[in-house]
Parts: structure tokens; C-alpha cells; sequence
């Protein structure tokens, strides 16, 4: 059944959660629930049968441990004994099962690789390998001099073949201000391909051009004030981070060499980055949902692109927890500017809190004030998508409205070509319809945007559409004004939702380019 909220959190079809196509969790046997795993490493329990000893493990040990009862992952280098987890895994035991005795890192990545797999199983470390698993070539090279050269061996075979060029950097000085410049050799780079943190002495930039992330990580060689701005020259694809100096000295070099200082690889093999936000508000939007704003801290430039997720960790009782969520705007009717303004430092996520779960609840509990780590984004649409697009649908079911917003505020403001944008919001009841009042206001507004609100579960004075996504629906709903009109169907909410919407799209001849539906 769709629209049906769950009990758990992140439910088995919660639309807050980035589920990858075709995946699915597992039920859980009762008292296995992540409490129930937390519970557990905290019990003192010898959960890796070495009682407390760390070893090296060699390639043929870890080869051995390949049974449910007696299973070793390989994680970035560090091998657990997942038996203990196996039935608490929420992806099951036989996904679990496919990494048994091996380096499970580029599977453990595909699936989820915001999972906080060092937290939650830290009890269960075995050791580490005693050869490493391969890594880039020259992953971990320092540099000792920094030139702002990328030297070529640092270039992975691969992306020399078929990634796009490699950025280089270089920094210059006057006698208050230093800039770094990032050549990024790419025309479409905007104010949201880079995202700079600086923390203590240690100074971040990393740029994402395409799938491939390049940065520039440096522990400075002095000090600085905490404001920095972040300039973009588009047309040559150069960006400038101008940093104040504490103090007018001269310096001879910008700092020391990070971990993966200068390198350029693909965005899949480089670990999240976190920053911790503070909660500025929290308002009820429904009966279960609030729109939480947090705020970037001043030594950040982070812009969350239109369609991208972030990951929201949390401390529970002493493990780190993870979940994804796809940042909105304040309201519908923010101004929407492209280069969004630099001062942009809030950050607001409409989320769906479930009383018997588990992540949730530790959220809505936080005081304003406290704070929440925020991820670097992630995301695979695109926003060229929309560009000289005609006609833009929104099939959205629950929180699965969340990407719907700032696909919309962006398409109306920004794509001149557009005629139509009409959104099909599926729900249980109309209390559970997220800023409705704001999207009748903006239907009102703006001719270009129609709503349509589907009810599972009316009341009997409901006189509006009833009933789940199905084909009748949709050919109803998506009319294209012409055979050659540029179209985007838009997609999201619980998986089955997702994934029987996909179906009905492709029976109605919709192309694979015109739909997107929101997954990992
Ligand atoms: C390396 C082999 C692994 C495979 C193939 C695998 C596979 C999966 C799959 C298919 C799901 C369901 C995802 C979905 O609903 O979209 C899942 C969920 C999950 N797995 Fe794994 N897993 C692996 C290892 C691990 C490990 C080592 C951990 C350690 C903590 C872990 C923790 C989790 C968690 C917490 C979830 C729920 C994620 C969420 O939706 O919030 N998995 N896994």
C-alpha cells in the first residue's frame, strides 16, 4: 500500500530516505532494531571473539572468516567480524553475505556509503590488514612543497583515459589578503561546485567537477580571520578564495599538505565531509513534519545544488547516526537568484518525524542552539536538465515533496522557456499535505503552476482526487503540448511509489531522458 506512514525510521519506504533503485531493506526479527545493535556494543560484550586484542589480518586469514556464523569484511583497510551484525544488518543478511571474507569497500560504497559503518561497528574491529587494499596510486603522497602543480602521477590511470582534465591551483598574496585561485579548466563551474571550510589552522576546498572532486587541503602556515568570500569566474572556470590575514606578514609558503592534498579522484572514493550546524529554528508544518533551519558555521561556503541531498549525523547514545535529506527552501516564494547570494548560510530541511523511530525523535529534541554535522552534498541531477525545458511534472508522494521545492522555485525563476510546471502531490489525509496553503498561493500567483492533490484516505467532505499513482491518473495529468516539446517528469517518494510511478511512465512513452526520479 502506498502513503502509508511508517512506524519506524527511516521507514521501509520513507520518502526522506535516498533509496537506490531496486534495493530493498529487509524486515528485522523483533529486538534487532539499530537501538538494539547500539544496546548491544555497549553491553561489553567480546562482539569479535579476540577479547579486546587488535590484529593484522593477511589477505588469506581474511579469506577464511566467510560464513555467516564467522564473517570479516574488509573496510578501507580495517576488517570487522560482522557475524554479530548479520541479523541486525537492515539490507539483510545475504547482502551482508556478498562481502564475507573480502575487501567489501567498493560494494559497502555503492549501496551506502554514508553509512557510519566505524561508529557502529567499532566493537566488531578485528584489526587491520596487514597489506593494504589497493588505493589510488599515490593517495596518501605529501607533498612537501606546495607549488600548486598537480604533479601527473597523482592522476589515476583511469581518469587520465577518460575524466575530465585536472584542476591545479595557486595562491598569491598582498599584505592583508592571501588568494588561493582553483583553475578548474571547465566552463559550467558556478559558486556551488566549491565548498570551502576552514577549521582550526586546517583549510578545505574541494571542488566537484563532474563525478571527480579536486582539493586543495592545507594546514595554513598562519593565521587567519574567520570571514573569506569565494568568487567565480565562470566563463574561465577560475575560482578565488581571498582570505583575510591576521596579521600583515609576509608568508613563504601557504601551509602544510593535508590528506589528500591536491588529488583529483573520483567523488565515490572520497570520503564525506562534515561540519556541525547549529539549529536556528524549528516550526510545525503538519501534524508530523517541521521545517528545521540550521546554520552554517562563518568559516564555511557551502551551497547545497538544486536536487542534491545532504547527510544529517547525530551522536545516539554514543554512535553515530546517519540519514539523508534533501534540503528546501524557507518557503515557496524565496527569491530564487542565480549565484545564489554569498551570505547564503541556512540551511532548511522539512522533515518527517516518526514518533516510534529512531533517528527523528533525537532530532526534534534538539534546543535551538545545538548542533547537527552536515555532509558535503550528493546527488545525480543535474540542472541542465531543465534548461529550454517547455513542460516540468512533479510527482511527488509525502516528503517526497522535499527536491520537488527547489526544482521548482529554480524552474520558475530561472528557465524562460517554461509554460507549465504542474505538481501531483499524493498523500494520506489533508492534514498531511505540506505547505498547502502555500502551493494554492503560488498556483494563484503564477500562472504557470498548477497543483493537484491526491488523497489515500479522505474524509468524506474531500472533494478532490482519490486513490494511489496509476495510469488513468497520469495520462490525465501529464500532457505534453506538443510531440516535440521539451518535458521532465520529476519523481519521488516511498520506493514503491518511485518505482511502480517509473513503470507507468515508460508504458505511457515517455522517454528514460525525460524522467528523474530522486535516488542515490
Ligand atoms: C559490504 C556489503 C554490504 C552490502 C552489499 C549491503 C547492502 C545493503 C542494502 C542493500 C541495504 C538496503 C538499502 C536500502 O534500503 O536502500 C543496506 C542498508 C543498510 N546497511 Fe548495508 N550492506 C553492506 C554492508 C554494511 C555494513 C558493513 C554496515 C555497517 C554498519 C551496513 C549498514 C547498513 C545500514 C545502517 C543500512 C540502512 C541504511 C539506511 O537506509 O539508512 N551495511 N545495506
Amino acid at each position: 500500500m502506498l502513503n502509508v506512514p511508517s512506524q519506524s525510521f527511516p521507514g521501509p519506504s520513507s520518502q526522506q530516505r535516498v533509496a537506490s533503485g531496486g534495493r530493498s531493506k529487509v524486515p528485522l526479527k523483533q529486538g534487532r532494531s539499530l537501538m538494539d545493535w547500539i544496546r548491544l556494543t555497549k553491553s561489553g560484550k567480546d562482539l569479535t571473539g579476540l577479547k579486546g586484542r587488535l590484529i593484522e589480518v593477511t589477505e588469506e586469514e581474511l579469506k577464511k572468516h566467510n560464513k555467516k556464523d564467522d564473517c570479516w569484511i574488509c573496510i578501507r583497510g580495517f576488517v570487522y567480524n560482522v557475524s554479530p551484525y548479520m541479523e541486525y544488518h537492515p539490507g539483510g543478511e545475504d547482502e551482508l553475505m556478498r562481502a564475507a571474507g573480502s575487501d567489501g569497500t567498493d560494494l559497502f560504497d555503492q549501496v551506502h556509503r554514508w553509512v557510519n559503518y566505524e561508529s557502529m561497528l567499532k566493537e566488531c574491529l578485528v584489526g587491520r590488514m596487514a597489506m593494504k587494499p589497493a588505493l589510488p596510486k599515490d593517495y596518501h603522497e605529501e607533498k612537501k612543497v606546495l607549488n600548486g602543480m598537480l604533479p601527473q602521477s597523482q592522476v589515476t590511470d583511469t581518469l587520465a583515459k577518460e575524466g575530465p582534465s585536472s584542476p591545479s591551483y595557486d595562491w598569491f598574496q598582498t599584505d592583508s589578503l592571501v588568494t588561493i585561485v582553483i583553475y578548474t579548466k571547465q566552463k559550467d563551474i558556478n559558486l556551488d561546485s566549491v565548498i570551502v571550510d576552514h577549521r582550526d589552522d586546517s583549510f578545505r576546498a574541494e571542488t566537484v567537477i563532474k563525478d571527480y572532486s579536486y582539493l586543495v587541503h592545507v594546514a595554513l602556515s598562519h593565521e587567519i580571520q574567520e570571514d573569506f568570500s569565494v568568487l567565480v569566474v565562470e566563463n574561465v572556470g577560475k575560482i578565488e578564495i581571498v582570505l583575510k590575514k591576521k596579521e600583515n606578514t609576509s608568508w613563504k609558503c601557504l601551509g602544510h599538505p593535508q590528506e589528500n592534498h591536491n588529488s583529483f579522484i573520483p567523488k565515490k572514493d572520497t570520503g564525506l565531509f562534515y561540519r556541525k550546524c547549529q539549529l536556528v529554528s524549528k516550526e510545525d508544518v503538519t501534524h508530523d513534519t517541521k521545517l528545521f533551519c540550521l546554520m552554517l558555521p562563518p568559516s564555511t561556503h557551502l551551497e547545497v545544488p538544486v536536487g542534491q541531498h545532504v547527510y544529517l549525523r547525530l551522536p545516539i547514545t554514543g554512535t553515530e547516526i546517519v540519514k539523508p535529506y534533501t534540503p528546501v527552501c524557507d518557503s515557496l516564494f524565496s527569491e530564487f537568484k542565480e549565484p545564489v547570494l554569498p551570505n547564503n548560510i541556512y540551511i532548511y530541511f522539512l522533515i518527517k518525524i516518526y514518533p516510534a523511530g529512531f533517528f527523528t525523535p533525537e532530532l526534534d529534541q534538539l534546543q535551538i542552539g545545538d548542533y547537527v554535522s552536515v555532509s558535503n552534498p550528493e546527488g545525480n541531477f543535474i540542472i541542465s536538465q531543465l534548461q529550454e525545458l517547455e513542460d516540468l511534472f512533479l510527482l511527488a508522494a509525502g516528503t517526497g515533496f522535499t527536491p520537488m521545492v527547489k526544482v521548482l522555485n529554480y524552474a520558475l525563476t530561472n528557465i524562460p522557456s517554461l509554460r507549465k510546471v504542474k505538481l501531483m502531490f499524493f498523500n494520506k489525509t489533508e492534514d498531511d499535505i505540506i505547505w498547502r496553503s502555500q502551493l494554492e498561493k503560488l498556483a494563484f500567483k503564477d500562472k504557470r503552476f498548477e497543483v493537484e492533490f491526491v488523497l489515500s484516505a479522505p474524509t468524506s467532505e474531500w472533494s478532490g482526487k482519490q486513490g494511489y499513482i496509476s495510469p488513468a491518473l497520469l495520462s490525465e495529468f501529464l500532457k505534453r503540448r506538443s510531440d516535440t516539446s521539451k518535458v521532465l517528469i520529476c519523481l519521488c517518494g516511498p520506493t514503491p511509489f518511485t518505482e511502480q510511478g517509473m513503470k507507468m511512465l515508460h508504458d505511457l512513452n515517455f522517454s528514460k531522458d525525460e524522467i528523474h526520479s530522486f535516488t542515490a
